[in-house]
C-alpha cells in the first residue's frame, strides 16, 4: 500500500483530535477526505506531511514510518498543499515552482533541463505559465492556488496530499484539477467540502466526524442521505448522475429560511 494511516491519534492540550484513524491508498489512488468543520480533516493530513507528530498510530509510506525519514527524504515522498500555503515571500512564479525540486536538489546546485522542463510542463497543466514572470504577491488567490499545486507537482512526489484545494478555484479550475490530480501519477488524499466533486473524481471516500472515521468506500456506497444527515445533519436527495452514474448529492434548503412564495 502507498499510503497507510494506522490508527493515527493526534491529542493536543488534552483533546484528542484525530482518534485511532486507520487508512490506506492504493498506489495511484485518488481518495477524499471530507467531514464537518472541525472534524479532524487538517490535523489527519498534518500528520501526513510532518508538520504534527501523532500521540500513537503511524504514517507508512510505502510501508515505511515516515518518522524514521529524514525530512528530506520524507519532502521527496510527500508534497503538501496545505491551507497555510499562503506565501508571504516575494517570488515570481517561476521562480516558486522551481523551488519545488528543493528536496531533489544538493544546495544550490541549478536546475537541470529536464527539471526546468517540467517546471515548464507543471504551469501549462495549471494554466499559469502566462504568470511565470509575475510576482506571486500579485496574484488572485485563485492564480496562486494554481501556483501552489504547480510546485508540489513538479516535487514529483509519491504521495500528495491536499487541504481544500479548490478554494478560490472557479468552476472551470475546480473540474480541471480534479480531473489533473486523476492523471497526475501520485497517490491523492484531498480535503473536500464538495461531496459531488469527491463523488465525481474520487476511489474512495472517507468520512470523518469528531476526528473518528465512520465511513469509507467508494462514493456510491459511502454518499447516501442517510450517512450525511448523520453526519452533517442536511437532509439530502442522492441521485445518479446522468451521464457518469457517479452519485450526486441535491441539497434543499430548510424550507422556513425560504423566502416568501412569488404571487
Ligand atoms: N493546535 C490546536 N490546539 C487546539 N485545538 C486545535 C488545534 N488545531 C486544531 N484544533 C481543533 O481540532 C479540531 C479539528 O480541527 P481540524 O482543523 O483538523 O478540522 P477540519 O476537519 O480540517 O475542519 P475545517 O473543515 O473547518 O477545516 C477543531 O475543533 C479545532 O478547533
Amino acid at each position: 500500500m502507498r499510503l497507510r494511516l494506522d490508527a493515527v491519534s493526534v491529542e493536543i492540550d488534552g483533546a484528542t483530535l484525530v482518534e485511532k484513524l486507520s487508512l490506506a491508498a492504493a498506489e495511484g489512488e485518488v481518495v477524499a477526505l471530507v467531514g464537518p468543520n472541525g472534524s479532524g480533516k487538517s490535523t489527519a493530513l498534518r500528520c501526513v506531511y510532518r508538520a504534527l507528530r501523532p500521540a500513537s498510530g503511524a504514517v507508512l509510506v510505502d510501508g515505511r514510518d515516515i518518522t524514521a525519514l529524514s525530512l528530506r527524504d520524507s519532502a521527496q515522498q510527500v508534497a503538501a498543499l496545505t491551507q497555510e500555503a499562503g506565501t508571504d515571500l516575494d517570488f515570481t512564479v517561476e521562480e516558486l515552482v522551481a523551488l519545488g525540486r528543493a528536496p531533489h536538489l544538493d544546495g544550490n546546485q541549478p536546475l537541470s533541463r529536464r527539471e526546468r522542463e517540467l517546471c515548464t510542463e507543471a504551469m501549462a497543466r495549471l494554466d499559469v505559465l502566462h504568470l511565470a514572470r509575475r510576482g506571486v504577491l500579485t496574484l488572485s488567490g485563485g492564480e496562486r492556488q494554481r501556483v501552489l499545486i504547480a510546485r508540489a507537482l513538479v516535487q514529483e512526489p509519491s504521495v500528495l496530499v491536499l487541504d481544500e484545494p479548490t478554494n478560490h478555484l472557479d468552476i472551470r479550475h475546480q473540474v480541471e484539477l480534479l480531473a489533473l490530480l486523476r492523471s497526475a501519477g501520485p497517490t491523492v488524499l484531498v480535503v473536500l467540502h464538495d461531496l459531488n466533486l469527491a463523488a465525481a473524481a474520487c476511489d474512495r471516500v472517507v468520512v470523518l466526524s469528531r476526528g473518528a472515521l465512520v465511513a469509507a468506500g467508494p462514493p456510491h456506497e459511502v454518499l447516501t442521505p442517510e450517512l450525511i444527515h448523520e453526519v452533517f445533519g442536511v437532509r439530502t436527495s442522492v441521485v445518479p448522475h446522468p451521464l457518469t452514474g457517479a452519485p450526486q448529492v441535491l441539497y434543499s434548503l430548510p424550507t422556513a429560511v425560504r423566502t416568501e412564495s412569488r404571487p
